[in-house]
């Protein structure tokens, strides 16, 4: 992705959602992508399968999908891509997957679409992945409808149907933020298993620190439409440089330190039609500096080719983080 504007058109003005964003991933590697409620995220994830809402426009940029640029392509060329060769798992099961139907029903249609097979060899296609993602009895739950499974095999079957015609790209919104911790493990571990099997690449959405640091290799960390850090997972867990980077890390609990409460990061994400002026981040930074990070926008600075900061004092964060680790 280079440079993706996608912009959103309301009555009460223009919400720039995701704003010059830029990243990069490869064959069986995982992309990160972080970032509180509101940061753009989802929206960028959408701009890459061309799924956005109607008052939504992409205005500038490219999404280089095997060297080809998603945004030049037909509506045709691209529902040829999605669900082939892009394949999509949400929060919420139930959004992909419809409720008058059965599971074996929809993952057979997924497959039919998009791959020359008959109906009979569909069907045993359909129970062979559901076997393979850890469903018991597929030959029994392929004809159950989608209130009939829990929610950590209504997310096992969405997995299925996304990887029934073994997409190079999954993206991942949110994928376990709706299942309680031990289901959640046990779909980011499917998910490793699967990559590695199919060698497909994978964009993962979250909020969670914690699963980022579980299952990414490079990280992007978003910040009011735009991305403040990127690096790969180990330089962005012992080394951040943003502020913002450094508090959503110290928000996450710890079991070796002794803590009364959880840190949260003061104030709230900015009002995307109206965000305050230089960085947005700087009404909620402690390294604030009035005059410069009020009035000018940082640009995402290059530190080694690897890692790349948005912020004009990242060194007084290193500088405080040093300082603290010598006590
Ligand atoms: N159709 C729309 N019209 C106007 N604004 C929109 C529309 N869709 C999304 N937005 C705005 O775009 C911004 C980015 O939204 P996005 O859903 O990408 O955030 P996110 O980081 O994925 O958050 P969450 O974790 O809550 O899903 C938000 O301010 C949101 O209100």
């Amino acid at each position: 992705m280079e440079n993706l504007k996608t912009y959103f058109y309301t009555e009460d003005g223009v919400v720039k959602a995701v704003d010059g964003v830029s990243f990069e991933v490869r064959e069986g590697e995982t992309l990160g992508i972080v970032g509180e409620s509101g940061s753009g995220k989802s929206v960028t994830s959408l701009s890459i399968m061309r799924l956005l809402d109607q008052n939504g426009k992409i205005v500038d940029g490219k999404i280089i999908f095997k060297g080809r640029n998603l945004l030049e392509l037909s509506e045709n060329e691209m529902r040829k891509i999605r669900g082939k060769e892009i394949a999509m798992i949400f929060q919420e099961p139930m959004v992909a997957l419809n409720p008058v139907f059965t599971i074996g029903d929809q993952i057979m249609e997924a497959i039919i679409l998009h791959q020359n097979v008959s109906e009979k060899e569909a069907r045993k296609m359909a129970i062979d992945l559901l076997r393979k993602v850890g469903i018991p009895e597929p030959e029994k739950r392929v004809d159950e409808y989608p209130h009939q499974l829990s929610g950590g095999m209504r997310q096992r079957a969405m997995i299925a149907m996304a990887l029934s015609c073994r997409p190079s790209l999954l993206i991942a919104d949110e994928p376990t933020t709706a299942l309680d911790v031990t289901i959640q493990a046990q779909i980011l571990e499917l998910m490793k298993e699967l990559q590695k099997e199919y060698g497909m690449a994978i964009i993962l959405i979250t909020h969670d620190m914690g699963v980022v640091a579980e299952m990414s290799d490079k990280v992007a960390v978003m910040y009011a439409g735009k991305v403040v850090e990127y690096g790969d997972v180990k330089t962005i867990f012992t080394e951040p440089k943003h502020p913002y980077t450094y508090a959503l890390l110290e928000s996450i609990p710890r079991i070796d330190v002794e803590q009364e409460r959880l840190k949260s990061i003061p104030g709230n994400v900015p009002d995307p039609l109206n965000f305050p002026p230089g960085c947005k981040f700087h009404p909620r930074c402690e390294f604030f500096e009035k005059g410069k990070c009020d009035v000018e926008e940082p640009e995402l600075e290059d530190l080694d080719g690897n890692h790349k900061v948005r912020c004009f004092f990242w060194q007084k964060l290193d500088e405080m983080r040093h300082a603290k680790s010598e006590v």
